[in-house]
């Protein structure tokens, strides 16, 4: 049978692109489906947009600490409308530059939301198309607890819409994104407090970086009610109260509340119950490790299979379909070392086996060597801001299985970090290694 394309992928964010750019390097022909803006989460309500505000915000730090080194008159208006004007148009740049990369490659970009039809046959607001092999790239969306209420919270794709900063936020959720936007509307001047239902944020990261976060966001006034949840959420004359229950049991008052407890794949209405393509129980498409569904012809990446939902590792997965696929090379993904950053003020990164996870596995083999220390940005200041760095080695073997860092810089030492520790180095090869001084890295060598 004669299809209209070798490969149709639906969904233009991380995985989605990189399945579909790969595949058009191979010479076939290739098509993708995009019922919003090109950039998926990523690009438009995720990563990018979220680092300029974490780069925004740390003007604010840097004005309060300006003065420990000779600067005076440091304070200034932040304006985010117009701050987010100039985001806006960043991103718009950035999905029209993939626009740009997708017709130079040769790739059908259409803006419809697909639907299955059959095995190779997709919907597209009544299009019918063909194609041999299906990627399915959908991503995720926001989950939101089923509590009273809880239509007056936002989730992060709103934070990126607020008309306004408001005085008093409250966060429902400590994960990745609760963590950085309790960071950021701080530093904006706004009154935060996070309820987490684990005993310390950051649930998933080795247990002296999630101290180590939390320490310092609390240091910096932000309030953590941990071994809690939300209950109800109810109007009030000055805004919302967020009734909390657990080890907290407050009613918080509150101008915004942030929901931020996980992401859920967005696999509903896409008709996958006609290609008997099989969910897992919370929504997540079942795929093999070369990432092909119970279909044999349709594959899924990204946030909308079960793992880990990153931008990177998407990525990696498109490019690994459309290599197994069309270039002559059946890969799958080593998930051990993806290195992973929360940027908090303090930043926190982690790449490899935690503490607890090594135990687990090795046992009494495992020894952790951690340091905390006060980096020299802040021995001019009156800041007691504490850096952590951690290692976690087989004592047997000498091979390093995890490197964690509280502090600045953490996403780029621990990345750096990574390359090696995936070789297999030993505690001995970075006792070996002379450092750059004075840095913060340094701490990990000899
Ligand atoms: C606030 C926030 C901050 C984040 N920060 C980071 C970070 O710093 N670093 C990091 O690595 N990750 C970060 N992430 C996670 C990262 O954004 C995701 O892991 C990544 O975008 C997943 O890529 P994806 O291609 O699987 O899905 P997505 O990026 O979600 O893209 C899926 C696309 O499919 C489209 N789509 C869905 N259904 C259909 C359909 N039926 N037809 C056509 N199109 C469809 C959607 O509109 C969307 O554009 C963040 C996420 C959030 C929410
Ligand atoms: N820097 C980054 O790479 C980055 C940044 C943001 C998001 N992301 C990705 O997006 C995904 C979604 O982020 P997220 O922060 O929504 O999820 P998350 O899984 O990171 O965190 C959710 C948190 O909410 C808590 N929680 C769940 N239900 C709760 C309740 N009812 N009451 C109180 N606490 C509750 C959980 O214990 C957990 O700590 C992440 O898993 C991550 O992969 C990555």
């Amino acid at each position: 049978m004669a299809f209209d394309y070798d490969l149709f992928v639906i969904g233009a964010g991380p995985g989605g692109l990189a399945a579909a750019k790969k595949a058009a390097s191979y010479g076939v022909r290739v098509a993708i489906a995009e019922q919003e803006t090109i950039g998926g989460t990523c690009v438009n309500r995720g990563c990018i947009p979220k680092k300029l505000i974490v780069y925004a915000a740390d003007f604010a730090k840097d004005n309060q600490m300006a003065h420990y080194y000779g600067w005076s008159n440091c304070q200034r208006y932040f304006d985010w409308t117009l701050f987010m004007k100039s985001v806006y148009q960043h991103l718009e740049h950035i999905s029209h530059s993939y626009i740009e990369q997708l017709q130079t490659a040769g790739i059908e970009l259409i803006r419809e939301r697909a639907t299955f039809v059959d095995t190779h046959t997709l919907d597209l607001g009544g299009r019918k198309v063909t194609a041999d092999k299906i990627v399915i790239a959908v991503g995720g969306r926001p989950t939101k607890p089923d509590i009273r209420g809880i239509e007056y919270a936002i989730t992060s794709r709103q934070m990126f819409h607020l008309p306004y900063l408001p005085k008093r936020l409250a966060i429902i959720g400590g994960g990745y994104i609760g963590t950085e936007f309790s960071s950021v509307m701080h530093a904006f001047g706004c009154d935060v407090t996070v309820i987490e239902h684990d005993a310390m944020i950051l649930s998933g990261f080795d247990d002296d970086i999630r101290s180590g976060v939390q320490e310092g966001l609390s240091k910096r006034g932000i309030r953590f009610f941990t071994n809690s949840t939300a209950q109800k959420i109810t109007l009030c004359d000055d805004g919302l109260l967020l009734t909390t229950t657990g080890k907290f049991q407050e009613i918080i008052a509150t101008d915004t509340i942030l929901v931020a407890t996980g992401y859920a794949p967005n696999t509903k209405n896409l008709g996958l119950e006609k290609v008997k393509v099989e969910l897992d129980k919370q929504g997540a498409i079942t795929v093999d490790a070369y990432n092909r569904t119970t279909q044999e012809n349709i594959y899924a990446v990204g946030d909308c299979i079960k793992g880990i939902q990153l931008t990177p590792v998407a990525k990696a997965e498109g490019v690994a379909v459309a290599n197994t696929l069309f270039g002559n090379q059946s890969q799958q993904i080593n998930y051990d070392y993806v290195p992973t950053a929360v940027f908090s003020r303090p930043e926190a990164a982690s790449v490899g086996m935690t503490e607890a996870q090594a135990k687990e596995k090795f046992g009494e083999a495992v020894k952790c060597y951690c340091h905390h220390f006060r980096p020299l940005l802040y021995q001019l200041t009156e800041y007691d801001e504490q850096a952590t760095i951690k290692l976690v080695v087989n004592n047997d073997s000498g091979q390093v299985l995890g490197a964690h860092m509280v502090g600045e810089h953490a996403a780029d030492i621990i990345q750096s970090l990574g390359v090696a520790i995936r070789q297999g180095i030993t505690k001995q090869d970075l006792d070996d290694t002379i450092g750059i001084h004075p840095t913060i890295g340094e701490e990990f060598l000899g």
